[in-house]
């Protein structure tokens, strides 16, 4: 992504801190994403902190930084730069001495304050924050999802506002660093030959699909008050749709992008206005998946049964502008799903004509899938076959789109640091998203929707299946 000049130089020191340092994301996620970072701009200068209310022994921590960095594919000399430079603090963040205490410590330079915690926490500590003096040069980086409905979003705006301005809220969505996702502005924008065509005269529906053969992996903490509409398509799955879904802007520049985000976001009502018609939900039970048990996801450690919480959604939307009028856009999400399937699927209408005495009439139309993991770009198109000419036939064009240098975390790690928010999800954008889902979420919690259910290791419930 373009740098510009009013940000950070990529070779001035920054201070990053890891609330939050000891947990799953920090590990998994961010350090060897900070590692793929480390190994394209070795002369990056971070200080890293970690800090969490867990007791860590330095060495570990240490140890940690070095492996996971090089696990990124950091060099062992840079890696262990960093690791050695860098410290863990045991300390309370919700006791706002220890945390004023330890926000005072850490100057007044560059410093990138990241939240890898639970929405609930971050927002009690950024309460926290708002009663203290945190210098204008600190930059906060906030996981998602953003607030927990559309009304707690927009008063952790509120709180933020108090103490930082909007330039400093890095408002995180790893999707937004995926090279598949990011790959949609070039493939939309420089190609004559697609532009013209991104519109509902000529395109049926949308897909946007993430399903996943994890399952709860350990996470009932936190998944179980999320659940995969707030973790997948509030957020990510909606940031994809507004890329797929946007008008061209004049100039790749942060005002200008998230604008147009903005927009098309502001444009996305439910299909048909109606909850009951526009999403599904439903639970996965006990199954298998590659070989291996599966438990019923209510049987899991920390999982609430009464919460109800789904782990597989859909919700449609139409976009209320000339270009998408009547196109329908489907984001689904699942865990425990029988195979991965990351991909957005865009389908085209059927030709106006096929001449007679081709074979079958009507032709399947056209379709053009892009796959984000591994990311893949394929263009379904019909052609006379092979034998009887007039038998058409379906011929795929594709192309590797990737692999991307940085992992989505090196992306947002590097633009963090840098002080270019152009990947970030800004404040109108995060409640915009709320705003979209706010009348499923309700629709669900009245218990208008059934919670369906799927075998672990199914591609969803039966009724589903067309
Ligand atoms: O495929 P990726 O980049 O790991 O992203 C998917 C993950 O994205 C995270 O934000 C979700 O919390 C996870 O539930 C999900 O598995």
């Amino acid at each position: 992504m373009a740098k510009e000049a009013a940000h950070t130089k990529a070779d001035e020191p920054v201070t990053l801190v890891i609330f939050g340092a000891s947990g799953d994301l920090t590990q998994r996620l961010l350090l060897p994403g900070l590692g793929t970072l480390l190994k394209a701009e070795p002369h990056r200068r971070v200080t890293l902190v970690g800090a969490a209310v867990d007791e860590f022994d330095e060495a570990r921590w240490h140890d940690l930084v070095l492996d996971r960095l090089r696990e990124g594919g950091a060099r062992t000399a840079d890696a262990r730069r960093v690791a050695s430079g860098s410290r863990y603090e045991r300390i309370d963040l919700l006791k706002d001495v220890e945390l004023g205490r330890f926000v005072e410590s850490l100057g007044t330079g560059q410093v990138v304050l990241y939240f890898a915690l639970p929405p609930a926490v971050t927002a009690k500590i950024c309460v926290l924050l708002a009663s203290m003096d945190v210098p204008a040069t600190f930059r906060l980086g906030l996981e998602k999802p953003f607030g927990t409905d559309s009304a707690s979003a927009a008063r952790l705006n509120q709180v933020l506002y108090r103490f930082a301005a909007e330039e400093q809220i890095f408002r995180i969505d790893h999707f937004l660093g995926k090279g598949a996702v990011l790959n949609l502005l070039g493939f939309r924008f420089a190609n004559r030959i697609f532009e013209p065509v991104w519109n509902a005269t000529n395109i049926e529906r949308v897909e946007i699909a993430f399903d996943e053969t994890l399952a709860l992996e350990g996470r009932a903490g936190y998944y179980d008050k999320a659940g995969a509409l707030a973790d997948m398509i509030q957020s990510h799955l909606l940031l994809v749709c507004a890329l797929v879904a946007m008008e061209d802007p004049a100039a790749i520049d942060d005002h200008e992008f998230r604008d147009l985000l903005t927009h098309v976001l502001r444009a996305m009502r439910l299909w048909q206005d109606c909850p009951l018609k526009a999403s599904r939900r439903a639970r996965y039970t006990a199954g298998t998946i590659d070989g291996a048990d599966i438990p019923n996801y209510v049987d899991e450690p920390g999982v609430d049964p009464e919460r109800g919480t789904e782990t597989l959604a859909e919700v449609t939307v139409a976009i209320r502008n000339s270009r998408w009028a009547g196109v329908p856009f489907t984001l689904r999400s699942g865990k425990a799903m029988a195979r991965g399937c990351r991909r957005i699927v865009v389908t085209f209408r059927p030709v106006n004509h096929l001449p007679a005495g081709f074979e079958p009439q009507p032709p399947p139309a056209n379709r053009l899938v892009i796959d984000m993991n591994p990311e893949r770009l394929t263009l379904e198109i019909m052609t006379n076959g092979e034998g009887d000419h007039f038998e058409l036939e379906r011929t795929s064009l594709s192309a590797d789109i990737g692999p991307s240098t940085l992992r989505p975390y090196g992306e947002i790690l590097g633009h963090i640091m840098d002080g270019n928010p152009i990947l970030s999800v800004r404040g109108d954008m995060a409640q915009e998203c709320w705003r979209i889902v706010t009348p499923v979420v309700e629709a669900w919690r009245a218990g208008e929707v059934p919670l369906e259910e799927y075998p672990a290791g199914s591609l969803g419930p039966e009724s589903w299946l067309e």
